[in-house]
Parts: structure tokens; C-alpha cells; sequence
């Protein structure tokens, strides 16, 4: 069931284009990941679906019920309230009744890790306190889609990966659409991906079929020395490349398979340091796409 379905969404801004045709659909309990260069056109999307900003044409369609909760790119506090005056606020504009309001703003920044900043002036937040606020301003309100520009882009190693967890933790009741810079961290939360450049959609699909389309997984055996890789390939008619000590032998129909070169490894006792099966990752294949197209 699709919680949001996007046709031919346009932006155009003196007929310089920002957002061109760009159609997707989430379906209900999914995260999209939202990725693309500096300039890409995602936060000019993300505003229109957020209602932020009207598009030049195209269209949207949300579910009847939809709740929405939208965390900016650079969201804006009062530095003079606290914590939980900002977020009751929030609540209250979302319509959140004025008797939950309250509760439901202190167990929100429990949930995003401000249990101890309830009653700080916003004015004294460091920038991963403030992106935690704007993520319990986000989703007060409990809503059932969640759009997020940037969500843990600010933070440090260890607030990315707390950030991630909480966005995990909310995919049971929420739709997530958020866009991204870190995509390592991505690569978790992630059932569909968007993939955007210069305001057009170049690729889409899950991980998987992005991976299957884009990367070119391959065994990788470490040897001792530059030395023995290259004694070891020219003793094979395997197609393989050779970097410093390490042998690259892609998987593919033709090639041998992870069990074929263990048991030759074995067979020739090789002194070797390893073997592992690598796969490329979503920032080698961002970086494949975005210069393909
Ligand atoms: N109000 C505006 N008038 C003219 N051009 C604009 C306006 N707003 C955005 N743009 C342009 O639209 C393009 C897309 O911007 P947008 O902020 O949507 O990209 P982005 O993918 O979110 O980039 P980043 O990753 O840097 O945040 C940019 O070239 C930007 O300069």
C-alpha cells in the first residue's frame, strides 16, 4: 500500500530548472534514502512534499490519514525557550491536544537522548543537541510519514550511529523519506533508494537491485607479499588483477566460485593472510552513478 505517490514533480525557478519529472512512490513501514550530489535538487523536493514549497507542476498524492512530521535542513529554534517548551510547542501546532502536549514533548527528547537538556535554553545546544531537538520536533506528534533532510549529516560518529538506531526503532509505525550524505550509514536504513542529480532521478531500487545493477563484487585473497599475488595469478587462467599483495578475482558466470578458490588455496597450500568475499559499498556505487549518467 503506497503511503505517497510523487508523479512528474516539478520545480522550476525563471525557467531554470531545479526538480525535473521526478516520480516515485513509498509504500507504507519503508525507509527511502534520498541521495544525491550538492545541489541535486533534494531538499527542493523534500519541500514540496512537505508543503513548503509549491511545485511548478507534477503531483502528489498522500493517503487520506496522513500525519506528517518534516525535520529542515537547518531547522530554526527560539534559543530563549528550553527543550521542552520548543518541542510542547511543536506538539500544540501539530495538534497535539494541550494536555498531552506536555508528556508527550518529555518522552520524545527521552526518546532522541535529551533527558538531561529538558529544561536548557536551546541557546546553549551544541549542534548534535540541536539536531536531536529537530528530531524530536519531528515526530512529537507521532506522525505515520516522516520526511528528514538531512538527519544525521551534523552529528559525530557515535550521534549518527544513536540516530540511526532511534530512526530504526520508528520504522515500525513510520514511513521514512530522508536524504543523506552519509552513506555508509545509509546503507542500513534503507528499503528503496533514490538517487538524484542535477533535479532528475538517475536510479532507483533497493540496495539489492542497485548493487546487482552497479556492482561489481569480487574475491579478494591477501597474500604475504606483491611477490606471491603475482606468482599465484600467473599460475591460474582465472581472470584477476593484481593491487600490491592483493588478488581481485570478480565474480561473475565464468569465474570461479568462493568454494573453487578455498579449495585450491588449500590444495596449493598458499600462504596467504586472507580471504574475503567483497561487495562494493553504496558510496562506490553513488560515485559509479552519479558519474555514469
Ligand atoms: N529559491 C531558489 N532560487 C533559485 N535557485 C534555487 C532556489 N532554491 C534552490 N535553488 C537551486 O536549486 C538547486 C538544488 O538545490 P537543493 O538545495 O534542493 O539541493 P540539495 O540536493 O538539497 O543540495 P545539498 O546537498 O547541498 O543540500 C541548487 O542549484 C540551488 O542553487
Amino acid at each position: 500500500m503506497n503511503i505517497l505517490e510523487v508523479e512528474k514533480l516539478t520545480k522550476r525557478y525563471g525557467g531554470e530548472s531545479v526538480v525535473e519529472d521526478l516520480s516515485f512512490i513509498l509504500e507504507k513501514g519503508t525507509a527511502t534514502a534520498l541521495i544525491g550530489p550538492n545541489g541535486a535538487g533534494k531538499t527542493t523536493s523534500l519541500s514540496m512534499l512537505a508543503n513548503l514549497l509549491s511545485p511548478t507542476s507534477g503531483k502528489i498524492t498522500m493517503e487520506k490519514d496522513v500525519s506528517l512530521g518534516f525535520l529542515p535542513q537547518y531547522p530554526q529554534f527560539f534559543p530563549w525557550l528550553t527543550a521542552v517548551e520548543f518541542t510542547e510547542l511543536a506538539a500544540k501546532i501539530s495538534g497535539v491536544e494541550a494536555k498531552q502536549a506536555r508528556l508527550q514533548s518529555i518522552k520524545t527528547l527521552e526518546f532522541v537522548g535529551l533527558e538531561n537538556a529538558l529544561h536548557k535554553k536551546i541557546g546553549s545546544f551544541s549542534g548534535g543537541m540541536k539536531q536531536r531537538l529537530g528530531l524530536a520536533q519531528a515526530i512529537v506528534h507521532r506522525p505515520n510519514l516522516l520526511l528528514l533532510d538531512e538527519p544525521i549529516s551534523a552529528l559525530d560518529p557515535t550521534g549518527r550511529r544513536e540516530i540511526m538506531n532511534l530512526l530504526k526503532s520508528l520504522q515500525q509505525d513510520t514511513t521514512i523519506l530522508y536524504s543523506t550524505h552519509i552513506l555508509n550509514d545509509a546503507e542500513e536504513m534503507t528499503d528503496q533508494l533514490l538517487f538524484m542529480r542535477e533535479g532528475r532521478l538517475i536510479e532507483q531500487g533497493s540496495l539489492k537491485e542497485v548493487k546487482k545493477k552497479h556492482a561489481d563484487p569480487c574475491i579478494q585473497i591477501k597474500f604475504r607479499n606483491h611477490t606471491h599475488a603475482l606468482e599465484f595469478v600467473g599460475s591460474h587462467t582465472w581472470k584477476c588483477e593484481v593491487e600490491e599483495n592483493l588478488v581481485l578475482i570478480p565474480v561473475s558466470k565464468s569465474g570461479p566460485t568462493m568454494q573453487q578458490v578455498l579449495h585450491i588455496l588449500s590444495t596449493e597450500k598458499q600462504d596467504i593472510v586472507g580471504v574475503e568475499f567483497q561487495d562494493a559499498s553504496l558510496e562506490e556505487i553513488f560515485l559509479k552513478v552519479v558519474a555514469a549518467k
